[in-house]
C-alpha cells in the first residue's frame, strides 16, 4: 500500500490524526534503563505497541539514533512497526536535504534501509535536491514549510520580492508543493502547531496536500486551533506529539502512561474536529 493510502487507512481504522513521534532520549528513560542507550529499541517498540491503535502514523525522529550510534536500533524498530502495526504509516523524520547524487543516497536510506513510508525534506536547495525521493512511486516527502520554532521566521517569513505575488518564503513552497512539484502527488508540507494563523494560510494555498503538524504537547501548540486551521475533507492532517506522549511517566508504568496522555491527544483532536464540523 502506498504512503497515502496507509495513511487515509489508518487514520479511519483508528479514528485518529495523531501522530507519535518516536525521539528516545536514554536520561529520560524509566528506572533500569535510565542512560542506556541499547535500550532505545526496546523502549520504542513498547511506545509502538501500547497507542498502535490509537494513532495515524508514527515519526521516528533519526537524529535521537545517530546520535548514539542506534541506527541498527532504528532499523529493527522499524521492522517492528511493519510486523506488529503494519496499518500504520511511518515518517521519517530526517529533514534532509543535498545536492540529487547526495539525495539519491538518502532516499535510499530512508526508503529501502529503513523502509520508511514517507520522509521530512529541507526544500532549501531546491527541487533537484527533493527529486530523488519521489522516484519512489508511493512514498511520501514532506517540505519543510512554516516549522514550529521560533527561529522560523528568520527565513521562512521572508518576502520574495522577485516572485510574482511577493509571497513570503514558506508561501512559496506551499504553492511549488501543491503545483509544479508535486509530480506524482507524492508531496506534503510541515507546519507548526504553534503558528495556525500560517497553518491556515498554507491550507488556503495546498487545500489538498497532507500537512505534518508538530509542536502539540511540549511545545505549547493549541491542538483545537491546529485542527480549525489545518483540517479540511480533500486535506488531511498529521498532528504529531513526541515528548509529552513518551514522558508522560519515568517510571516503570511508562507505557501505560504514554497510552493514555496518547488517548488524551487524540480525543482533544477528534473533539476539536467535531466542533469544526
Ligand atoms: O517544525 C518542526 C519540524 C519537526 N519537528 C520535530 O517534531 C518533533 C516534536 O517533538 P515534541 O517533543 O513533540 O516537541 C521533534 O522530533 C522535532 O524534531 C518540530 O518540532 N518542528
Amino acid at each position: 500500500m502506498d504512503f497515502l493510502e496507509l495513511l487515509r487507512t489508518a487514520t479511519a481504522q483508528n479514528d485518529s490524526m495523531l501522530c507519535v513521534g518516536l525521539d528516545p532520549d536514554p536520561e529520560r528513560f524509566p528506572g533500569a534503563w535510565r542512560g542506556d542507550a541499547r535500550k532505545m529499541y526496546d523502549f520504542c517498540a513498547a511506545i509502538v505497541d501500547h497507542t498502535a491503535d490509537l494513532v495515524c502514523a508514527f515519526k521516528p525522529q533519526i537524529a535521537y539514533f545517530a546520535a548514539h550510534g542506534a541506527e541498527e536500533q532504528l532499523e529493527r524498530l522499524l521492522q517492528h512497526i511493519r510486523c506488529h502495526a503494519p496499518q500504520v504509516p511511518v515518517i521519517l523524520d530526517a529533514k534532509r536535504g543535498d545536492i540529487g547524487a547526495t539525495a539519491e543516497q538518502y532516499a535510499k536510506e530512508a526508503f529501502e534501509r529503513y523502509g520508511a513510508d514517507a520522509v521530512t525534506l529541507s526544500p532549501f536547495m531546491g527541487f533537484d535536491s527533493v527529486a530523488p525521493y519521489l522516484d519512489y512511486p508511493g512514498k511520501g516527502a514532506f517540505l519543510l514549510c512554516r516549522t514550529s520554532n521560533p527561529g522560523g521566521d528568520d527565513l521562512q517569513n521572508q518576502r520574495l520580492a522577485s516572485v510574482p505575488g511577493e509571497p513570503l518564503l514558506y508561501e512559496h513552497i506551499a504553492r511549488l508543493a501543491q503545483g509544479p512539484w508535486n509530480r506524482n502527488g507524492q508531496l506534503g508540507l510541515v507546519v507548526g502547531a504553534t503558528y495556525p494563523a500560517e497553518i491556515e494560510r498554507v491550507r488556503a494555498l495546498a487545500p489538498t496536500l497532507p500537512l505534518l503538524i508538530p509542536g502539540v504537547g511540549a511545545q505549547g501548540g493549541d491542538a483545537a486551533a491546529t485542527v480549525r486551521a489545518g483540517l479540511r475533507a480533500e486535506g488531511p492532517i498529521i498532528v504529531n506529539s513526541s515528548r509529552a506522549i513518551l514522558y508522560a511517566s519515568t517510571k516503570e508504568n511508562f507505557a501505560a502512561a504514554a497510552r493514555a496522555e496518547a488517548l488524551r491527544t487524540r480525543d482533544a483532536l477528534n473533539a476539536a474536529r467535531a466542533r469544526t464540523a
